[in-house]
C-alpha cells in the first residue's frame, strides 16, 4: 500500500521491470528526452511516445481514451507549458491553464485505468519569494509567491496536492519531484521565452559570430540561481521512480548556485565571445535566490554529478552540433 505519512517507503520494484509499459509525456522536450536516453541506456524497452501533435493532453477525451487502449504501467509526467521569466509573465493564463488541464487530465486518467505508480514534475517555483535558503520542503505554502511566475507556480503546488489527495483517499502511489532550474541538450533556444542559459548561449553565439561589441542580458545580473544538468535530473527521476513512495514532494537540486552576472560571465567563456555585457535592468530580476536544499534526496541516496562547467560545455558542443549546424 501506498505511504500516506510523508515517511520514505521505498518500493524498488520499478528496476526490475525493464519491459513494463511507462509513459513518458513530453518526451520531445528538454527533460522528456533525457528521461528517454536514461531509460533506454537503463535497458527499459517498453515507453509509450506521443507527441503534442499526436496526443493534445489539454484534450480530457483524448487523454482518456489513450489511456484506456495503451494502459501504462507507470508514468512519468514531463510535459508542460514551460519558460522562462518574460514568457511566464507575458502568458499567465496559458501557464496556468495549459498546466492545470495537462496534469489533470494525466493525472485522473492514470490512476482511473490502473497506473501502478506516476510522477509529477514540478518547479523550484513553487516556494515563496522569500523562502529561507537553502529551501527546503517544508517551505511550500508558508509565503507569498515571485510575481512573474505565480500562475505557472500556482498549477505546479495543484499538481503536487492532487498526487498527495489521490495518494490519501485511493492509496495511489503519486509522486512529485521539484527540479532546480535545468539545462542541457533539446533546451528551448527562444530569444525571448526561453531560460537564462540557453538565452545567453544562443545571444553570446550570435554576438560572436556577428563580431558585435556587446551583448545585452536582462536585470541587475544580482540574482541567484541554482543550475542542474538535465541528464542529472533524469538520473533522479529514474531514482525516485525506484526508490520514493512518500507522501511528500521532493526538491532535485545541484546545491551550486551562482549570480546570473557570473553565469553571464560562464556562458561568455565557454562560448569564447570576447565583448563586453550590458545590463537591461527595464527587464525583471524575478525571485533574489532560490537554492533548494537538497538534503531529503541526499539522504536517500542520490546526488548530482555534472559539474556547471562540464555541463555547458556539453550543451554548447550540442547547440553547435543540433541548432547551428542544422541552420545552415
Ligand atoms: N526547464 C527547466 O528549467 C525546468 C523544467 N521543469 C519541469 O520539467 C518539465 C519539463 O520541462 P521542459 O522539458 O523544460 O519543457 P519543454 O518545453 O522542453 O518540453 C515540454 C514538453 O511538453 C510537451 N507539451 C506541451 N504541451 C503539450 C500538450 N498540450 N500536449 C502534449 N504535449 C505537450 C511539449 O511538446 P511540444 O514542444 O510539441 O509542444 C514538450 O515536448 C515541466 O513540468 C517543467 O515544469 C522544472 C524545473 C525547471
Ligand atoms: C525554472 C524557472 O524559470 C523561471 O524563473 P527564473 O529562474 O527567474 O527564470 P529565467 O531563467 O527566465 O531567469 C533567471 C534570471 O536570469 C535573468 N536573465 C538575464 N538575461 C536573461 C535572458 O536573456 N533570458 C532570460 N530568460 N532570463 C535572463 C532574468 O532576468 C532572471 O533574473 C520561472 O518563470 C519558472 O519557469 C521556473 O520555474
Amino acid at each position: 500500500m501506498a505511504d500516506t505519512t510523508g515517511s520514505e517507503m521505498k518500493s524498488g520494484s520499478f528496476m526490475s521491470e525493464k519491459s513494463a509499459k511507462i509513459f513518458v509525456a513530453g518526451h520531445r522536450g528538454l527533460v522528456g528526452s533525457a528521461i528517454v536516453r536514461k531509460l533506454h541506456d537503463q535497458g527499459f524497452t517498453n515507453l509509450v511516445l506521443r507527441t503534442h501533435s499526436e496526443l493534445d493532453l489539454t484534450s480530457q477525451s483524448d487523454v482518456e481514451s489513450f489511456f484506456a487502449t495503451e494502459k501504462p504501467v507507470y508514468v512519468i509526467l514531463a510535459a508542460a507549458k514551460v519558460g522562462g521569466i518574460h514568457a511566464n509573465n507575458t502568458y499567465p493564463a496559458d501557464f496556468i491553464g495549459v498546466n492545470l488541464q495537462i496534469q489533470t487530465n494525466v493525472i485522473h486518467s492514470a490512476y482511473k485505468h490502473g497506473v501502478k505508480k506516476l510522477l509529477f514534475l514540478g518547479s523550484s517555483c513553487i516556494y515563496p519569494k522569500f523562502a529561507p535558503q537553502p529551501i527546503p520542503e517544508s517551505a511550500l505554502l508558508t509565503g507569498p509567491l515571485e510575481p512573474t511566475n505565480e500562475w505557472y507556480a500556482i498549477a505546479k503546488i495543484a499538481g503536487i496536492k492532487m498526487c498527495q489527495a489521490y495518494r490519501l483517499q485511493h492509496q495511489w502511489d503519486a509522486i512529485s519531484g521539484m527540479p532546480t532550474n535545468l539545462y542541457g541538450q533539446n533546451d528551448n533556444f527562444h530569444p525571448e521565452n526561453s531560460h537564462v542559459l540557453p538565452a545567453l548561449m544562443r545571444r553570446f553565439h550570435e554576438a560572436k559570430a556577428n563580431n558585435a561589441d556587446e551583448v545585452v542580458v536582462w536585470g541587475s545580473g544580482s540574482p541567484l540561481r541554482e543550475f542542474l544538468h538535465v541528464d542529472d535530473l533524469a538520473d533522479a527521476c529514474v531514482f525516485l521512480m525506484d526508490q520514493y513512495s512518500g507522501f511528500e514532494h521532493v526538491n532535485v537540486g545541484s546545491g551550486v548556485e551562482v549570480t546570473i552576472k557570473e553565469l553571464a560571465e560562464l556562458v561568455k567563456e565557454v562560448v569564447g565571445f570576447k565583448g563586453k555585457l550590458v545590463w537591461d535592468c527595464t527587464k525583471p530580476d524575478g525571485t533574489p535566490r532560490k537554492l533548494m536544499d537538497n538534503s531529503k534526496l541526499a539522504s536517500l541516496g542520490w546526488t548530482p554529478k555534472i559539474s556547471l562547467k562540464d555541463g555547458l560545455s556539453q550543451t554548447y558542443e550540442w547547440y553547435l552540433e543540433n541548432v547551428v549546424q542544422q541552420k545552415q
